[in-house]
């Protein structure tokens, strides 16, 4: 008897076709011309690039905090693109989790409600997966500090456990271990791809690190604005999949 066909993983992901320009006082600047990915669940794709080539734009078009000018940005198959405002700001807070460079912990709040902050305002608080966060971050010592008491790497522990306190499909992240010093950079993406791991969420990191990089599931360029995926040494494929 043959076995039954296993289930292909979900495209969780699905960029098409992404077009965005800057208007600058030169004309403006096409930066994503026709960008695509897909990501399905659990899988996790290293984003590079030259500076300026547009990595940043991409991620916040995906993290539905700017629009683009055409194409279309799926996620489970909601046009995240088009939908209104305040559904943007819902799928924001329940299904996407954001790590950037700069950590932006909020300095009024200490760890303990830094952590909680963002599953409490979207309904989604969870004190055990909180606890078990906590745990496996190694914050448990540091709970009732404030954010300008952390060294690097502690704040950014506290960020990515603040993302994924809400357990998000998705977790995105801009260069989190670029204000990072190379041995804590290492630590923070081990335990960031651990608990991504744990959470079966799909992680999408734009970093400058090759090595980083191949840490990753996937690696792809962002090049003359469209997205060119390493699809095995030494040769190149479109992203799209
Ligand atoms: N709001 C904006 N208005 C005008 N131009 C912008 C805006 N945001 C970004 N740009 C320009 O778009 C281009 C791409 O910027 P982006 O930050 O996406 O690049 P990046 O690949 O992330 O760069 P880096 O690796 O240096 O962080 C740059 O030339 C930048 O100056």
């Amino acid at each position: 008897m043959t076995p039954p066909d296993k289930p292909q993983p979900r495209p969780l992901l699905q960029v098409e076709d992404l077009r965005k320009t800057y208007p600058s006082p030169q004309g403006p600047l096409e930066i994503l011309k026709g960008a695509a990915l897909t990501l399905t669940e659990g899988e996790s794709l290293a984003l590079m690039g030259e500076s300026g080539s547009g990595k940043s734009t991409l991620l916040h078009l995906i993290g539905a905090l700017d629009r683009p000018d055409s194409g279309e940005i799926r996620l489970d198959g909601a046009p995240i693109s088009r939908l209104a405002e305040a559904e943007q700001a819902a799928l924001r807070c329940k299904t996407l989790g954001v790590v950037f460079q700069q950590f932006n912990l909020i300095s009024s709040l200490d760890v303990r409600a830094n952590l909680a902050f963002q599953a409490r305002i979207s309904g989604r608080f969870d004190p055990q997966w909180l606890e078990e966060l906590t745990e496996r971050l190694g914050l448990g010592a540091l709970l009732t500090r404030y954010p300008e008491q952390l060294s690097g790497g502690q704040q950014q522990r506290v960020a990515i456990g603040r993302a994924l306190a809400v357990r998000p499909r998705l977790l995105l992240a801009d260069e989190p271990t670029g204000n990072l010093d190379e041995a804590t950079g290492d630590a923070v993406l081990g335990l960031a791809l651990e608990l991504v791991a744990a959470t079966g969420c799909a992680f999408l990191m734009v970093t400058h690190s090759a090595r980083l990089a191949a840490r990753l599931d996937r690696q792809a360029c962002l090049s003359c604005g469209v997205a060119i995926e390493e699809d095995a040494p030494g040769r190149k494929a479109r992203a799209a999949r």
